[in-house]
Formats: structure tokens, C-alpha cells, sequence
């Protein structure tokens, strides 16, 4: 699986007075298992983006070749799009709507036409992957269960479509950090279990640096930059005149050596500052 973007302009609105040019020229490509993470300001393009990815979002100008088919191309069907590509909204939990756990996760399953064994084996192995107890929750309704929960079961759902490509838009949005912490976990066993591609959009620089292979950087609807975690977040003067900031070890450490402290490196990981804290500290 591979996919290529090739100058993708989309406009909003277009030829009407309040038209917006969300997306600007973009290229960059993603190759099988690679984790792709997504940063950018508010506005910035990121969600239309994605939302080009699965075929929601035509756009103006430009191609998107899944393995190479032009997904924009006329006559492709969506349908077939949609089993590769699984897109995880914001807030996802609002689109859950059937009684059961287990009929909202077998939902997009049940529309691939699989049998029903199949479906209830992706049910049962994608409620496990995302952390929850199959048999103690697949019987309780969506609605009862905590924020952290229905998120997950939310997920689950496009999990269990076993998508080659999983697009997840800021999943951890309002949720304490518990449940932050626990849904970027089942992110990363996703991600080994399934091998797949991942799309990650995050405010989260932490969680970006730790986790993307590859970085993508949206300002303006234009990619301003795209990289590794150590190449994108070398450039903190670029980063800040676009509004963001390095990862919260990394800006720690800063202070340290502006006090004089010897931490040389970039930090990017909250264990790396740990570690050059404690080996510092623990010096005669
Ligand atoms: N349905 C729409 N109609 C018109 N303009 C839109 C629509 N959706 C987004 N826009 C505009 O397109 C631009 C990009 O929006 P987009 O939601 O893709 O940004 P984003 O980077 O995902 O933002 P956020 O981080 O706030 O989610 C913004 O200027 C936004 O106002």
C-alpha cells in the first residue's frame, strides 16, 4: 500500500464571496506501515486534508493515487475507497447509534458483505485491541459508557474494517489524561498489530514526536514543511513564526542549558530528558 499526493488544491465556497482556499499545492506521499503525523494551526488544512485521503472531500485540482489508483479520477467507487481507508472523525463518539456495542462496532463490517462469522471475530478482535473487555461490554449500550469508552468503541469501529490506512483526526480531543494516555496506546498496538498505515492529527507535539515517523506541517492550507521528528523540530523558529511549539521535554531541556546545565540533544522524548536529569542529579 502506498498513497501519493500530488498537488492537491482544494477551494470552499468557490466563486462565492465567502470562498476559502483550505488547501494549496500539496504533495507528499506514505508508504506501507509508516506513521504519519499530522501538526498545524487551527485552520490550517489539516481535516480537509484527510478528509481528501477517503474520497469525502473532492478536490479542485490535483491527485491522490492509492496504490495506484487515482482515487479522484471519475467513475472510482467510494465504497471500494472506504474499505482501504478508515477515517476516525473528531469526536467520533457522536456518530455512535446503534443499541448494542457490538452492532454499533459490526456496523461498518456488515456493510463490506461479510459473512457473519467474520464479523463477529473483527467485532470481538477490535473491541480487544482497543483495550476493552469484549465479553462485559459488547452486550451495554454506547451510551452508558464514560467518554474514555465510547471513544474507543467508536474507533473499534473502523478497526474492525481492518482498513490498510487508518486516518485518526486529533482522537484524543477533551479527554483527561488518563484516557489520553490509554488511547494513543491503543493507537501504537493498532499500528504494530495491523501494520498499517496511520494518519495521525494532533495539537499534541509530544505525542507527535514520540510516535510519527514522518511528519507533516500544515500552514495555511500549503505543507510548509514535512520530515522526521528530528529534522521538523530542529527548526523551532520556523515552527514558532506558524504558531507552534517544540515538544514540552524539549523546550524543558532548553531552559536547563540557558541556566548553564550541560544537556546537549533535542529531546524530543519526555524518558531522553528523564534519563539526562537523572544521570545529571545523580553525579557525586
Ligand atoms: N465546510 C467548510 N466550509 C467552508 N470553509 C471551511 C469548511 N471546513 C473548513 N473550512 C475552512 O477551511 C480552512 C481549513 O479548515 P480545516 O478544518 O481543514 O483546518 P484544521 O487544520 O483541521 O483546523 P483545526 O485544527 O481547528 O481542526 C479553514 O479556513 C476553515 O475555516
Amino acid at each position: 500500500m502506498s498513497i501519493q499526493v500530488k498537488h492537491l488544491t482544494h477551494i470552499y465556497s468557490e466563486g462565492l464571496p465567502q470562498q476559502s482556499v483550505a488547501l494549496e499545492d500539496v504533495t507528499f506521499s506514505a508508504e506501507d506501515g509508516q506513521f504519519v503525523g499530522i501538526i498545524g494551526h487551527t485552520g490550517s488544512g489539516k481535516s480537509t486534508l484527510v478528509q481528501h485521503l477517503n474520497g469525502i472531500l473532492k478536490p479542485k485540482s490535483g491527485q491522490i493515487i492509492v496504490s495506484g489508483t487515482d482515487i479522484t479520477a471519475e467513475g472510482v467507487v467510494l465504497r471500494d475507497i472506504r474499505k482501504k481507508i478508515g477515517l476516525v472523525f473528531q469526536y467520533p463518539e457522536y456518530q455512535l447509534f446503534e443499541e448494542t456495542v457490538e452492532k454499533d462496532v459490526a456496523f461498518g463490517p456488515g456493510n463490506l458483505g461479510l459473512g457473519e462469522d467474520e464479523i463477529r471475530r473483527r467485532v470481538k478482535e477490535a473491541i480487544e485491541l482497543v483495550g476493552l473487555d469484549y465479553e462485559e461490554i459488547r452486550k451495554r449500550s454506547p451510551f452508558d459508557l464514560s467518554g474514555g469508552q465510547k471513544r474507543r468503541v467508536a474507533i473499534a469501529g473502523v478497526i474492525a474494517m481492518k482498513p490498510e490506512v487508518l486516518i485518526l483526526d486529533e482522537p484524543t480531543a477533551g479527554l483527561d489524561p488518563k484516557a489520553h494516555r490509554d488511547v494513543l496506546q491503543m493507537i501504537e498496538k493498532v499500528h504494530s498489530h495491523e501494520g498499517n498505515i496511520i494518519f495521525l492529527i494532533s495539537h499534541n507535539m509530544d505525542d507527535i514526536a514520540r510516535m510519527a515517523d514522518k511528519i507533516l506541517v500544515m500552514d495555511n492550507g500549503r505543507l510548509a514543511m514535512q520530515g522526521t521528528a528530528e529534522e521538523i523540530f530542529s527548526q523551532e523558529e520556523k515552527l514558532a513564526s506558524m504558531g507552534l511549539a517544540l515538544p514540552s521535554s524539549a523546550q524543558l531541556m532548553k531552559l536547563a542549558r540557558k541556566k548553564g546545565l550541560p544537556f546537549d540533544g533535542n529531546f524530543l522524548r519526555i524518558e531522553d530528558a528523564e534519563e539526562a536529569l537523572y544521570q545529571f542529579l545523580k553525579k557525586d
